[in-house]
């Protein structure tokens, strides 16, 4: 129960509360007052929490070397709440008695990589860093991403950070909170990082241009930041590296994102750059989200390098430079970007699970126990690459995809983007491709008081079950999550989000009708679930 109404800046909260941040390895909540059954969970206060046992954690990890105070760096995305918790959180961190380096509005990837980079001058390498972020969600959202040199903190020191931070979180007076105001306001450092970041991918094209200045001379490159982080990327990459960058839009940050989400698996987003490209006839076209940690590409006759195109094409790219080596994916990746990685590539194909550090991690792993793998990429436009430090970052992606066509012309082939699109030559792509996301309603009586968690292995228990007794469908013989099987030419596969009390359900197929056969086998096999919402999947075979 909450306590009676308090005239404090601290008002009563459960650690649940807290733990309800916790989204994977990432921190969400609400932090912009005004939508409709949205109330304000990343308050100041909570922020303030937050941040102060990130420090706690991060003093813990480091005390070895602390014999000088640690330094977090602090940026944000270009959401209308970044300001208020950049306040709140540089006052968790000062409050802890670690020093604040402020970056403004910069990428996650950036982020990342401020804890690497070896520049005094920059006051780098930090120890930490906090990026203010939710991603592509709507406006009045907000989250926190962290790092250190090893990566970003996984789901496990997650919840340790949210429960540290329910316990500090009690002991907070207004005269406390105004202290750690204080203190940030007198110690907060403010450094151009962004500027060190861009630099270094400027760098990378050149590096594999064999030090040609601006590799990129008259090609016409549009970028869509969705008024995101992103739209450093025409000034501060693309026209250094000599490309042409007009046509390109949404490069001001704007938090209200009044263009389109910027979320390059949005519909609408890609239709956004795809015309752009297409208007300036422009040779390609580069998407980011808000954060900036994910990408797609468009090339210059209006084709997407998107979902599996872009993941076939990383995989091209990266399977010259290595032959061999093991691409690890997210599990909706389709039978057709198997076939094309392990046919035409020569690679070898491990589809593993969704979330961009569940791939990330299993690379590492393969690599520790001596499977070579240099690409971890999801579908979502998120990609990770061993050269890079498994930093998942669109950035760099697009950077890989610039050396290919910048090497391209210094051997003399000409032909804008072609290069790229004949890179994904023989990929087979299916006809119909949908995700329909059934949902479970956490209060039937069907869950019999159990968790969602539970129902949801139920219904895929049930699944498999019918698969195996079904002559026309294949269960896949190697799958990491959820139950997937091929028929009808196609491919379906259902499993549990990783956040939501949703089961999403892919399906695959050449056309409409055998898309729809595989849409009735799940039906079927899930029709006594109640507290299943299956009318998004009634809606698709009906159709
Ligand atoms: O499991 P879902 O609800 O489809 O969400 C899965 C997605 O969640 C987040 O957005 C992660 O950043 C992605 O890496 C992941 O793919």
């Amino acid at each position: 129960m909450a306590a009676a109404p308090s005239t404090t800046a601290v008002p009563y909260l459960e650690k649940v509360d807290f733990m309800k941040l916790q989204n994977g390895s990432d921190i969400r909540g609400v932090a912009v007052a005004g939508v409709e059954g949205e109330p304000v969970t990343l308050t100041e206060p909570v922020t303030e929490a937050i941040a102060a046992a990130f420090s706690a954690w991060l003093l813990e990890m480091k005390r070895a070397d602390a014999s000088k105070p640690l330094r977090v760096s602090v940026g944000h995305d270009s959401r209308i709440s970044a300001q208020v918790l950049q306040d709140a959180v540089s006052q968790g961190i000062a409050g802890a008695g670690l020093d604040v380096v402020q970056y403004g509005l910069a990428s996650t990837p950036a982020m990342f990589n401020s804890t690497l980079t070896e520049d005094e001058a920059f006051l780098c390498p930090v120890d930490g860093a906090i990026m203010i972020t939710a991603s592509h969600l709507p406006y009045n959202r907000n989250g926190f991403k962290f790092f250190t040199n090893a990566g970003g903190l996984g789901k496990a020191d997650i919840k340790i950070i949210l429960e540290r931070a329910a316990d500090i979180y009690k002991s907070f007076t207004d005269q406390g909170l105004m202290k750690s105001k204080r203190k940030a306001s007198e110690s907060i450092k403010r450094v151009d990082y962004m500027t060190v970041y861009t630099s270094d991918l400027v760098k990378a094209v050149r590096k594999a241009a064999e030090n040609i200045e601006k590799p990129l001379e008259g090609f016409h490159i549009v970028v869509d930041a969705g008024n995101g982080a992103g739209g450093f990327f025409a000034e501060k990459v693309l026209q250094p590296l000599g490309a042409i960058t007009s046509g390109s839009q949404f490069l001001e940050p704007d938090g209200m994102f009044p263009n389109h989400i910027p979320n390059p698996e949005d519909k609408t987003a890609m239709k956004a750059i795809t015309q752009a490209v297409l208007e300036n006839k422009a040779d390609l076209g580069i998407i980011f989200d808000t954060d900036v940690d994910r990408s797609a590409a468009v090339d210059s006759i209006g084709r997407e390098f998107n979902r599996n195109r872009l993941i076939a094409l990383m995989s091209a790219i990266v399977l010259e430079e290595h032959p061999g080596t093991t691409i690890v994916t997210d599990s909706v990746t389709s039978d057709g970007l198997t076939t094309f990685i392990e046919k035409k590539l020569g690679g070898k194909h491990h589809r593993f699970k969704r979330g961009y550090k569940n791939v990330i991690d299993e690379a590492v792993r393969l690599n520790s126990v001596g499977e070579e793998s240099h690409l971890a990429i999801e579908t979502s436009g998120h990609g990770a690459l061993r050269e890079n430090h498994w930093l998942d970052d669109g950035a760099y992606l697009m950077v890989k995809v610039l050396n290919k066509l910048a090497s391209a012309r210094a051997s003399g082939i000409a032909g804008g983007s072609k290069v790229l699109t004949d890179l994904v030559e023989g990929l087979q792509e299916p006809g119909v491709a949908v995700e329909l996301r059934l949902k479970i309603d956490q209060n039937h009586p069907d869950l019999k008081g159990g968790s969602f968690r539970e129902y949801g292995e139920a219904v895929l228990q049930l699944l498999e079950n019918h698969i195996e007794s079904d002559p026309k469908l294949q269960k896949a013989p190697v799958n990491y999550e959820g139950v997937r099987a091929s028929g009808f030419g196609g491919w379906f596969l259902l499993r549990l989000s990783l956040h939501d009390p949703v089961l999403p359900l892919n399906i695959e197929a050449t056309n409409h009708e055998d898309a729809v056969k595989l849409g009735l086998a799940v039906s079927s096999a899930v029709k006594e679930f109640h507290a299943l919402d299956t009318s998004a999947l009634d809606k698709f075979i009906q159709t």
